[in-house]
């Protein structure tokens, strides 16, 4: 039996907006298991982000309990919980967040000066494909590739954990797919149990397993015995 990293049982998320309340989750049982890499698939409001933002620990479920390499998440304190992610995860989101007055090196030394165990900066931009970028600012850098500096960054920790909300959102396909490989080569070098949100369904061919999310809870996983390489998928 492979590791279980997350195991979340019935989660809910109600936003109480006034008079309506939105059910953003609407009872989510799921497990993640240690290095594999999971494609999140489903429509815009489905409950992608904030699923993953509750197993990131920047959000609060309403309900239901998940469990972290057998940490209750949902009955942890705030201090917990910046502990939990400063450790444990590694976040990717659509938009890459670098500081624009430090190069790519500094930018992800950011991160390796609080770490406990972090890689070196040029370590981590080497698995991205980065090595000769390292002394560029953001502004001489491309999306994909300031897209790559942002996974440099979220995995120089060596998290247990990456999470990535639609990391390919604002590029064009082909980008998209540079910085997919980066996202896979971390996966499989790193060992890094990898969630990754996307609306594209032809990523899916990517991941260990896909889970379909509609309407607040999970209605399909699939397993994908022979994922692909972001090089064969074509969108
Ligand atoms: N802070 C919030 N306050 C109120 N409603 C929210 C909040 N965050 C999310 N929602 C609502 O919860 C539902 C799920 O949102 P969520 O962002 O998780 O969906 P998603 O699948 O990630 O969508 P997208 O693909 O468009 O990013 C949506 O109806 C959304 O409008």
């Amino acid at each position: 039996m492979p590791d279980l990293v997350f195991r979340a049982r019935a989660l809910t998320k109600t936003y109480d907006m006034g008079e309506q309340q939105i059910h953003a989750l609407r009872g989510v049982d799921l497990e993640l298991y240690r290095g594999e890499l999971v494609v999140l698939l489903g429509a815009s409001g489905s409950g992608k982000s904030t699923l993953l933002n509750i197993l990131g620990g920047l959000d609060t479920a309403t309900s239901g309990e998940v469990q972290y390499s057998g940490r209750d998440l949902t009955r942890a304190g705030d201090r917990e919980l910046t502990e939990y992610r400063r450790h444990h995860v590694g976040f990717v989101f659509q938009f890459y967040n670098l500081i624009a007055s430090l190069t790519a090196r500094e930018n992800v030394e950011v991160v390796t000066e609080i770490a406990a165990h972090p890689m070196s900066a040029d370590e981590a931009l080497a698995l991205v494909g980065l090595s000769d970028r390292a002394d560029h600012f953001p502004a001489q850098l491309s999306g994909g590739q300031q897209q790559r500096v942002a996974i440099a960054r979220a995995i120089a920790k060596r998290p247990q954990v990456l999470l990535c909300d639609e990391p390919t959102g604002a590029l064009d396909s082909q980008t998209g797919l540079i910085v997919l490989e980066a996202l896979q080569t971390v996966n499989r070098e790193l060992g890094t149990t990898t969630a990754v949100i996307t609306h594209n369904a032809a990523i899916a061919g990517m991941a260990d397993r896909v889970m379909l999310l509609s309407d607040g809870r999970i209605s399909e996983v699939r397993v994908n015995a022979n994922p692909q390489s972001p090089k064969d998928i074509h969108w």
